[in-house]
């Protein structure tokens, strides 16, 4: 038996003096290959020619107001698996470890999220060596207390309190929506879910409310994010402009998701300021369905309803024949519907490019399942992270921007005459780009909000603290 090797529980506490942290209860994983800590707002920057990253930490389990801001410098950045079988590029970076009066260099990959509810886990690459696990024991090289970790950290309440923001939308179980939820509470907001359906107002012009089931008056939030489904699209516009009226800063504008909504009229907005567009008919009569074929260059052509998503309302008619029988029967429901050109050369491929405040922030290109042309990852897609063009990245831009989005999905298809503008959409969904991309798009929306208010957390560790 080494007689010089560390014997650790399955849990034990870590410092990490260089990054600011003093105390971090650690899970010892050597199931694990390299260790990790639950890190958010991740940004890297340059610092004397060589990539940083500066990132967030909450050091202590179940409490989301604790923060500490870490930098370091970058060593790599990784694919790593998700549980969820989804590849990831995480940073890694190297520090110093400290632990029962040993301290040797460690890497550490930055997570999104935490394990097991651990905020980290010591993998056995940084065991090697030097630790012995005793499966049995727990907190084997000492502990702290509540006390100590104060003196550290200060108490949860001491620390700034966060923003009041709601999250307006239908689904508490939708990973958007959960992980606008979490995002918020790991900058330390306070954050509601309200289902819009519960919701209902007073239209007074002095004093306008927003009213919640059982009758609470919720008009008290700082921020109201939207994420409005299809078929609520009138009753959460309605609500939005009412939250607006009250001087609620919103993520989107209600303007601005009204208008996106409406497929033609977000084509002519973006067609006005000069954003292509695959060549689009529309029209009412059933008289004329021949020479709206003919309009758009004839078959094959995509039919799409005007209010459909996740690619539920967009057909593909190979021939003359079948278009004209799918624009008849659409006409016979009085469904209004556009038809467009068909883009084959994409090859059941689009790009998603995801923007924040006039930035792409991700952009993931979705290809269609085979035998299928639409590429929607609700149609079976796939995702993959991409890099687009300058162009491209203008067009997505100058999309959000002509329809007034802070938050929007703009998907574009590459054709031979170049990238087309297909839509764009106001409550983008977050786990395909997530996923593909590793970035926490969620973080990036709550990071707006607060840019928008103003808002700063003040942050940094403890001066007074004295690492040993
Ligand atoms: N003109 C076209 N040519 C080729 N493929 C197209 C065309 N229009 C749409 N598609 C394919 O069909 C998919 C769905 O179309 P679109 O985005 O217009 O509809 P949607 O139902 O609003 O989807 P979303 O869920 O993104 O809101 C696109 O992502 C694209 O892959
Ligand atoms: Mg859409
Ligand atoms: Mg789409």
């Amino acid at each position: 038996m080494p007689e010089n090797k560390l014997i650790v529980g399955s849990e034990e506490w870590c410092c990490f003096s260089s990054l600011g942290i003093p105390a971090i209860k650690a899970r010892v994983d050597s199931g694990a290959k390299t260790s990790s800590i639950h890190a958010f707002n991740i940004t890297s920057f340059k610092r004397a020619g060589t990539t940083w990253v500066s990132f967030e930490v909450h050091p202590i389990q179940k409490d989301r107001r604790t923060v500490v801001r870490c930098e370091a410098p970058v060593v790599d950045r990784r694919a790593v698996k998700s549980s969820s079988g989804d590849s990831e590029r995480r940073y890694v970076i190297k520090t110093l470890l400290s632990i029962g009066g040993n301290e040797w260099e460690i890497e550490l990959t930055l997570a999104n999220r935490d394990s097991m509810g651990y905020r980290m886990l010591l993998g056995r690459e940084a065991m090697n060596g030097r630790m012995l696990v005793d499966p049995e024991a727990r907190l084997n090289l000492g502990n702290f207390s509540e006390a100590d970790l104060i003196g550290y950290y200060g108490t949860p309440e001491s620390n700034q309190s966060g923003l009041k923001i709601a999250l307006l939308a239908s689904n508490p179980d939708l990973y958007s929506n959960q992980r606008l939820i979490e995002a918020g509470e790991e900058r330390g907001h306070d954050m509601t879910f309200l289902n819009m359906r519960y919701c209902y107002m007073r239209i007074d012009a002095t004093n306008p409310e927003v009213h919640y089931r059982g009758g609470t008056n919720i008009s008290e939030f700082d921020a109201v994010l939207t994420r409005i489904k299809p078929s609520m699209t009138f009753y959460g516009c309605a609500l939005t402009r009412q939250f607006e009226s009250m001087n609620i800063a919103t993520i989107n504008s209600s303007t601005a998701i009204a208008q996106s909504r409406d497929k033609l009229y977000s084509l002519q907005l973006l067609l006005k300021s000069g954003i292509d567009i695959p060549t689009t008919g529309f029209a009412n009569s059933p008289m004329d369905t021949s020479d709206l074929i003919d309009m758009v260059g004839g078959a094959p052509l995509v039919v799409k309803l005007l209010e459909g998503a996740q690619g539920r309302g967009v057909f593909l008619a190979e021939t003359r024949k079948a278009g004209e029988s799918v624009i008849n029967a659409f006409k016979s429901l009085h469904a209004n519907l556009l038809v467009q050109e068909f883009v084959k050369e994409a090859e059941g491929k689009d790009l998603r490019c995801f923007v924040i405040d006039g930035k792409v922030v991700a952009s993931i290109e979705r290809k269609a399942a085979p035998g299928e042309f639409r590429a929607n990852l609700h149609q079976g897609g796939s995702a993959s992270v991409v890099k687009i063009t300058p162009e491209e990245k203008r067009l997505a831009i100058k999309a959000a921007k002509t329809l007034g989005l802070s938050v929007a999905g703009v998907d574009i298809i590459r054709s031979s005459k170049g990238p087309l503008l297909l839509e764009v959409n106001s409550s983008p969904g977050l786990e395909g780009v997530e996923s593909a991309t590793g970035k926490d798009i969620a973080g990036m929306i709550i990071t707006s909000v607060e840019k928008r208010l103003g808002w700063r957390r003040e942050l940094g560790p403890n001066p007074d603290i004295v690492y040993e």
